[in-house]
């Protein structure tokens, strides 16, 4: 019997990835990754231009399959050569991507299910229920008001914050247990950028987990937990939030980038 308090790291530990390597060519995107998420934790990626956030952001979403190396997903092994899209959603992992993540012609409801409708026994979609379920996100979870508010609303009619909200409320809805945003923040006006951050937030107060990139580091330094400093395609170093004020945090990624010039690399 666990003392109380005791943490179980095993079974907190959401994604675990061990040696990961990725290639495009002659180019070595990524280069041993080790690094683990736990339980009701957001993470932020750090780095560079091309450091490789993004390839491991595809890895873990299974948009890419990397060439060697383990993941295991709430304890499972995966098996990263059938890993996909939707093998990773299965597994719970879903990954927000800025503007992308919703079809801009199609209603909302019809964005929320896509891939995931529910049916009735006789195999039709339960419109009725998914339009209901859509209504109470857009109205619980992004807090939009007024009568005109309707899950039959296109998609292009929501501004590009509201589109994030929806999307991490998707993931919310379809019991993500780890959530994954890429560069969430980008091109949002300043109020739009708060609620996204907003929402991010919410996430582990549901015991759920995030994990994001970003290049701005004030934001970062808002809503992450721990932060994981990625260079040459390595995570070169990592900290919780306690260990490292913001300015630390600027000058932690200068001197990677400093080492990195050093090597003679870009
Ligand atoms: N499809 C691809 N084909 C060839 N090279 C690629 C491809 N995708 C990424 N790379 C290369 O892999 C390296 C890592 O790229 P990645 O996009 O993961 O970096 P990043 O840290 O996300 O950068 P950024 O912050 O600019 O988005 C870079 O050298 C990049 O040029």
């Amino acid at each position: 019997m666990p003392r109380k308090g005791y943490v179980n790291l095993q079974m907190d530990t959401i994604l675990k990835a061990s040696g990961i390597n990725k290639s495009f060519g002659p180019i070595q995107a990524l280069e041993g990754v080790n690094f683990s998420i736990y339980r009701g934790e957001v993470v932020a990626l750090i780095g560079d231009n091309g450091a490789g956030k993004s390839t491991i952001i595809k890895i873990l979403s299974g948009v890419l399959r990397p060439d060697s190396g383990r993941l295991q997903i709430n304890g499972h092994d995966i098996n990263l050569r059938h890993h996909s899209v939707i093998k990773a959603r299965t597994m719970g992992v879903e990954t927000v991507y800025q503007e992308r993540s919703l079809g801009e012609k199609q209603p909302l409801w019809r964005n929320v299910f896509v891939g995931r409708h529910l049916h009735n026994a006789l195999g039709f979609i339960r419109i009725r229920e998914e339009k209901e379920i859509t209504l109470s996100m857009l109205k619980e979870s992004i807090g939009l008001k007024g009568v005109g508010i309707s899950a039959d609303a296109l998609v292009g009619t929501l501004s590009g914050g509201e589109r994030q909200g929806l999307a991490i409320s998707r993931a919310m809805h379809f019991n993500a247990a780890l959530t994954i945003l890429d560069e969430p923040t980008t091109a949002l006006a300043v109020k739009e950028v708060r609620r996204v951050l907003d929402y991010i937030r919410a996430i582990p107060k549901q015991g759920k987990s995030a994990l994001f990139v970003s290049h701005n580091l004030h934001h970062i330094h808002e809503i992450a937990d721990r932060f994981l400093f990625v260079s040459h395609g390595s995570i070169v170093h990592q900290c919780r939030k306690k260990e490292m004020s913001v300015s630390e945090l600027f000058e932690k990624l200068d001197q990677i980038s400093a080492a990195r010039g050093k090597n003679g690399e870009v």
